[in-house]
């Protein structure tokens, strides 16, 4: 199906939006009003520039006020009119949005709605133009799709259809089965936005809220399942008002647009892209670091110990049970100190998986970086993150092990099992893209999105996992821009004893994040524990959830850079990251900072 993007939805100038689109992929657009308006280019230059580009123009936006209004004023709304069907005819695009009236003039009279939108649409026919009537979820008296059809369907008019567009219909809760009432020859024009669920005017939530398929809680592609078994055979267009997409870069929106599509198109059966495959376990994770030593001294607190070395660069590979944790101190990454700058995500089919990941836009990245090394299926996620699929120790397979000589034995167990979950901080203009990135490209499933309170912020965390768990990483943003650095990432180590893990660390040298008294006092009142139990806790900074499943315990390691580690233990099931107390945790860590004064 073609595909199609509101300039609204894009940030930057009506040429940066044109070729961000096009670079995208996208064969066409809607050009907005405004856009227009504000551009140096002569309709004719636009014109050009999307053919240059590939692009067509695919809908003029929006004629506001037309409908149900006294006669002196609707002559007026010709007039405009006139003026808007030469400008589309030297924009060389067919088709007008209309969308019902807000105004207070309006009456609410159907037939005369009707029979105004027909004189509309006799000089729309006389100009070779279309006009697509859209309800608008807050129009005075036309709000439901079903509405604005009534009326398109009594106009009896060929150059008068309707707009569908999915924020409006769903926002309100219609319900849309209805829309297979509608014969897909008068469906016009199908525009797509998605929104997360909140309460809230309905028109603030959908100029501010919007988002792309998939990033929301809507069921766009339910709805566009009805409307494509009506017929229809037009553009899937979207179009988002979103305050954070307005202030993001235009082209990695575009992508993301795109990619988003791309998944809509596959839910509803109408792109065939190689299917994902889903990663089954965490292969390792790599930490960048200008000084391995307090990075290593962490390491060897926690238990781990450094057992192979990269043939051909700086890179040694530290493990403790299933957790292995490469620590690179190559030049090319000493400069933004120490950070979690790739991950190895076990894949049951690596190239299958960067196929998947290739046909939606990840960029992908060379699978040789030396010549000696072994060739790995690798893309970049939106944060950068480096993800390598992995087949460690499978026969007939590149092994990113055999890049490494051993240089000692495997550690005698510690307490630490294996990776239980990451953390990586996304850049603010990309929370949502993450997450439909993760979910699209590799398949993992997005849970809720929760909002965890910061002394200085608030962040926003979800988490994407697999179906066992055995891949687990958390996705977290400040809701605001900030200075990313201040948000670290962790990686956390499973353990089945974190109070001997914590007691075996402290012994070590390592020492754990304080958690203040006050937090211990709260648990006593909200949990029941054996004699001593608390106390243990206290002692260790040990943080503890419960949800329906089990139980959490888990504390935390100093800050390297921009990483720590947390040690956890998940018992009977549990399912959570221990959200509750990272409000907590987060206080404690600033706290240690200023302390500290890293
Ligand atoms: O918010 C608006 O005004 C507006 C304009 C045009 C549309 O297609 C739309 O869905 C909303
Ligand atoms: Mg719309």
């Amino acid at each position: 199906m073609r595909t199609s993007i509101a300039t609204v939805s894009l940030s930057g100038s009506l040429t940066e939006k044109l070729t961000a689109a096009a670079r995208a992929g996208f064969d066409g657009v809607e050009i907005f009003e405004n856009d227009l308006l504000a551009s140096p280019l002569t309709p004719e230059e636009i014109r050009a520039r999307c053919a240059d580009l590939g692009l067509s123009i695919d809908l003029y936006q929006p004629m506001r006020d037309i409908e149900a209004v006294p006669e002196d004023e609707f002559a007026r709304n010709l007039r405009r009119a006139r003026h808007k069907f030469d400008l589309m005819r030297r924009l060389g695009t067919d088709t007008v949005l209309v969308c019902s009236s807000v105004s207070p003039r309006a009456v609410d009279d159907d037939a005369l709605a009707a029979e105004q939108l027909s004189r509309l649409a006799d000089l729309a026919r006389d100009c070779g133009v279309r006009v697509a009537y859209e309800a608008l979820a807050w129009g005075r008296h036309v709000s439901t799709y079903d509405h604005a059809w009534h009326i398109v369907e009594s106009a009896g008019h060929p150059a008068l259809g309707t707009c569908l567009d999915s924020f409006h219909i769903l926002s309100r809760g219609s319900d849309p089965k209805g829309i297979e009432d509608i014969p897909g020859e008068k469906i016009f024009f199908l525009q797509l936005a998605d929104a997360p669920l909140l309460a809230m005017d309905v028109l603030q939530w959908s100029r501010h809220h919007r988002c792309f398929p998939g990033q929301g809680g809507f069921d766009v592609a339910g709805l566009v399942r009805h409307v494509l078994r009506t017929g229809y055979d037009g553009p899937l267009s979207l179009e988002v008002f979103n305050d954070v997409f307005r202030q993001a870069e235009a082209g990695p929106t575009a992508v993301d647009a795109r990619r988003s599509l791309l998944v809509l198109q596959e839910t509803v059966g109408r792109a065939v892209p190689p299917e994902p495959v889903v990663p089954t376990g965490v292969a390792f994770a790599e930490l960048v670091t200008p000084d391995a030593e307090p990075l290593t001294a962490l390491l060897g607190a926690l238990g781990f110990a450094r057992t192979a070395r990269h043939r051909g660069k700086p890179v040694a590979l530290w493990e403790q049970g299933e957790a292995r944790i490469l620590v690179n101190t190559g030049p090319a990454v000493r400069r933004d100190g120490t950070q979690l700058a790739a991950i190895g995500l076990e894949s049951p089919d690596p190239a299958a998986a960067a196929r998947r990941a290739e046909a939606l836009l990840a960029p992908v990245l060379p699978r040789r970086r030396a010549p000696e090394d072994a060739p790995l299926d690798a893309v970049a996620a939106p944060d950068g993150t480096e993800l390598f699929f992995c087949a460690t120790g499978r026969p007939g397979l590149p092994d990113w092990r055999a890049d490494f000589e051993d240089t000692a034995p495997a550690p005698a167990p510690a307490g630490v099992r294996g990776i239980d979950h990451l953390a990586l901080t996304q850049r603010w203009h990309h929370f949502d893209e993450a997450a439909l990135f993760h979910h699209g490209v590799l398949g993992l499933h997005a849970q809720e999105s929760v909002d965890v309170a910061d002394p200085y912020g608030l962040l926003r965390s979800r988490a994407v996992t697999n179906a066992d768990g055995s891949v687990r990483i958390a996705l977290t943003v400040g809701a605001a821009p900030t200075d990313d650095t201040v948000h670290a990432q962790h990686i956390a180590l499973a353990t089945g004893d974190v109070v001997a893990s914590a007691r075996r660390f402290r012994e070590a040298g390592g020492s754990l994040l304080p958690v203040p008294a006050n937090y211990y006092d709260d648990l006593a009142a909200r949990f029941e524990f054996a004699d001593g139990e608390l106390e243990t806790y206290r002692d260790l900074g040990i943080l503890y959830d419960r949800d329906a499943h089990g139980v959490f315990r888990h504390c935390y390691t100093r800050t390297v850079g921009r990483v720590f580690f947390e040690l956890v233990q998940r018992d009977d099931g549990y399912r959570g990251y221990g959200a509750p107390n990272a409000p907590v945790r987060l206080a404690a860590q600033h706290a240690a900072r200023a302390l500290t004064g890293g």
